[in-house]
């Protein structure tokens, strides 16, 4: 059972900044601007700007705010696939971000990506063996395991990186809004193994745009702003304020546990709605959709999860 008095995560006012090449300014009007106009311009996004918090064992914690606000960055950083520009991160125990993207191949078969992910998990051959068949059964794609992944519909391979993702049982689980992605009967199956994780001492950070998806599995609720902690504290609490805030509806009538319901706030965001006001507030909901974030694909190389306490020093090429 999890002792919920011991810390899982330490984040000690986490600062990540992006370095971004060869945007230009066209609107130049100073000579020297004038001159900028012809190279490219190094900027700096500065996407986490100082964030602290503590989570213990057995904590399932939502995290919400507008797209850009940091949620996933602030993500990759407790997993230790991107080093903070300053600040340190401490955990007890391994963190693992759900989505083993980068060791999938696509050209490869359902079934040996669930061996090569969980190698990359760091699980030893005799544990993807023994845990093979659940992994294939929480997949659950049934004959599309045989073929490769590159014929599967985005929701088939979601499903896929959940299960195998969630086969190595890190101790703190991080999910990003992964979970709004399948049918009714995968996300109650999936709810259920994160219920496990949870159960076994582990923590779940959740990032999500659903509020009936954060509302349904999280006790609390890390809300971030620009780069900043917002509001921290039970889920009620800061989905209301949320709510109040931005005018984003938060599901506060609907039942505590509708992770495993067909409502239409888990659905993928730009899904059409009906008319009507309400209507119009669910749609300002779904209007958060994900962006794709500027210059994808220059993350620094990766560094061992398990424990970071990191400086400006660890500076690469994407985050300073
Ligand atoms: N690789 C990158 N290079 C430069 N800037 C980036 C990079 N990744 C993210 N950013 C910027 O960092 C900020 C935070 O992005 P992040 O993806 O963490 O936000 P988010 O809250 O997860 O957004 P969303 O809800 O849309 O997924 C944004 O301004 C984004 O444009």
């Amino acid at each position: 059972m999890a002792d919920s008095t011991r810390p899982a995560l330490v984040v000690d006012d986490v600062h990540i900044h992006y370095r971004t090449f060869g945007g230009r300014r066209l609107n130049a009007t100073s000579k020297w601007a004038n001159l900028r106009r012809h190279v490219g311009a190094v900027d700096v996004v500065k996407a986490v700007r100082g964030v602290s918090f503590v989570a213990h064992h057995g904590e399932s914690i939502g995290i919400i705010g507008h797209n850009g606000s940091g949620k996933s960055t602030l993500l990759r950083a407790l997993a230790g696939s991107l080093p903070p520009t300053k600040g340190s991160i401490w955990t007890d125990g391994t963190a693992s971000l759900l989505g083993v993207n980068a060791a999938l191949i696509k050209d490869m078969t359902g079934e040996r990506n669930v061996i090569l992910g969980g190698l990359a998990l760091g699980l030893s051959p005799a544990e993807v063996r023994a845990r093979y068949d659940e992994t294939v059964e929480l997949a659950g794609i049934g004959e599309f395991m045989h073929l490769p992944m590159r014929a599967y519909s985005s929701g088939m391979s979601a499903r896929l990186r959940f299960a195998i993702s969630t086969a190595s049982r890190p101790d703190i689980l991080l999910i990003d809004e992964a979970l709004a992605t399948g049918d009714v009967d995968f996300r109650q199956r999936s709810r259920q193994r994160v219920d496990e994780i949870v159960e076994h001492a582990g923590t779940v950070l959740l990032v999500s745009h659903s509020m009936s998806t954060i509302r349904g599995m999280c006790d609390r609720v890390i809300w971030i702003n620009k780069g900043l902690i917002e509001m921290d504290g039970p889920t009620d609490d800061v989905l209301d304020e949320y709510a109040e805030r931005t005018g984003i509806p938060t599901a506060r009538n609907l039942s505590s546990r509708r992770f495993d319901t067909d409502d239409d706030d888990d659905l993928p965001a730009r899904k059409v709605r009906p008319g009507g006001a309400a209507a119009a507030a669910a749609a300002a909901e779904t209007a958060e959709a994900p962006i794709e974030p500027a210059e994808p694909g220059t993350d620094p190389a990766p560094q061992p999860p398990s424990q970071q306490a990191t400086t400006d020093s660890n500076a690469s090429q994407s985050a300073l």
